[in-house]
């Protein structure tokens, strides 16, 4: 038998972008049915974890603005203890690199991370459709990344179809402003009927962003962000914004791009990702 490690340092906890995102209806309870592809990103915080046997679960590391009880990666501890009876804890450190609230989905991912690295260091053996489950306590981005490759998703973003895309290159831009999700979603000019799509025809169908206008309007530096980016190859919104992006040539287009950006935004290249770094170690 394998011994359990009892550290696991620098763990990836990948961002996603938004490919396109349709709003199709909406729940009885308020919340919004969507169609979306996600895509992985080669870029992303990073967390180290090194297991406690006195069941505390400690945050090493301050991440601005959000208190360490609110913070999804204590959540996610907590939340696997509770499902589990797990009696071991954690020391956690969380390396940020991602802009928050910025539709990469940095604050799910650094769940769905934990989830996964603790499964594996506490031995809890949780499988992928278990741990989905949790993670959608915490977060409807949070089972993605725990599906661990791009996605088709429906539903609130929790039902999967894997999409098999060509590798690509990225440039990412925040446009320094904060989009609350909230206020995206409830706003009266955001459209809610847009006809479904079918996967099969992801690929030929025209796709946008329809949180996208919304954003656009009530926050001008977006609509100014995609304007700049649309010069070197089309640009769209993730998620609720407030980040853009492109898809552009190759490495050297993207860190060309990145170097031309305004001071006043920033601006990162990325690669995809085909798998989660954590894809083979959940069944
Ligand atoms: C838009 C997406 C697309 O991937 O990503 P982000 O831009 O946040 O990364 C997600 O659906 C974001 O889901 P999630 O991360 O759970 O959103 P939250 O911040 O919890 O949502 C804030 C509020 O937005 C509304 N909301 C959210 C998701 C949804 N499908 N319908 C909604 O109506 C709800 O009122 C909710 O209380
Ligand atoms: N570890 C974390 N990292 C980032 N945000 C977190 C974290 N824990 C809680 N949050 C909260 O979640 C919110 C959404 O963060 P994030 O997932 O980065 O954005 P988005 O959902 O727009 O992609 C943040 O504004 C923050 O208040």
């Amino acid at each position: 038998m394998t011994a359990l490690p009892d550290t696991l340092d620098h763990c990836l906890a990948p961002a996603k972008l938004n490919l396109f995102l349709h709003v199709v209806g909406r729940r009885p309870d308020g919340y919004h049915l969507l169609q979306t592809a996600f895509r992985l990103l080669d870029w992303g915080d990073r967390l180290s974890f090194v297991r406690r046997a006195d069941g505390r679960i400690r945050r090493l590391t301050d991440v601005a603005g959000v208190r360490e009880d609110d913070d999804l990666v204590v959540r996610a501890a907590r939340l696997l203890q509770a499902a589990t009876g797990c009696t071991l804890g954690a020391d956690i450190a969380i390396d940020k690199r991602l802009p928050m609230g910025g539709g990469l989905g940095g604050g799910s991912s650094d769940a769905a991370t934990t989830l996964m690295a603790l499964n594996r260091l506490w031995a809890t053996g949780l499988d992928r459709a278990r741990l989905q489950a949790l993670g959608l306590q915490l977060g409807a981005d949070v089972p993605f990344f725990i599906y661990g490759r791009d996605a088709f998703a429906e539903g609130v973003g929790e039902r999967f179809q894997p999409l098999e895309l060509p590798e690509a290159w990225y440039v990412i831009l925040s446009p320094g402003v904060a989009v609350p999700t909230g206020e995206i979603f409830s706003a009266g000019e955001l459209t809610r009927n847009t006809e479904p799509i079918k996967i099969a025809d992801f690929a030929a169908s025209t796709t946008r962003n329809d949180l996208q206008p919304v954003a656009c309007k009530r926050y001008p530096e977006v609509a100014a962000a995609i304007d700049w980016l649309a010069q070197h190859a089309p640009a769209r919104m993730t998620g609720s914004g407030a980040c853009v992006f492109a898809q552009v040539d190759g490495e050297a287009d993207a860190k060309r791009i990145v170097q031309t950006c305004p001071a006043r935004w920033q601006a990162w290249s990325a690669r995809s990702l085909s798998r989660h770094p954590f894809f083979d170690t959940v069944g």
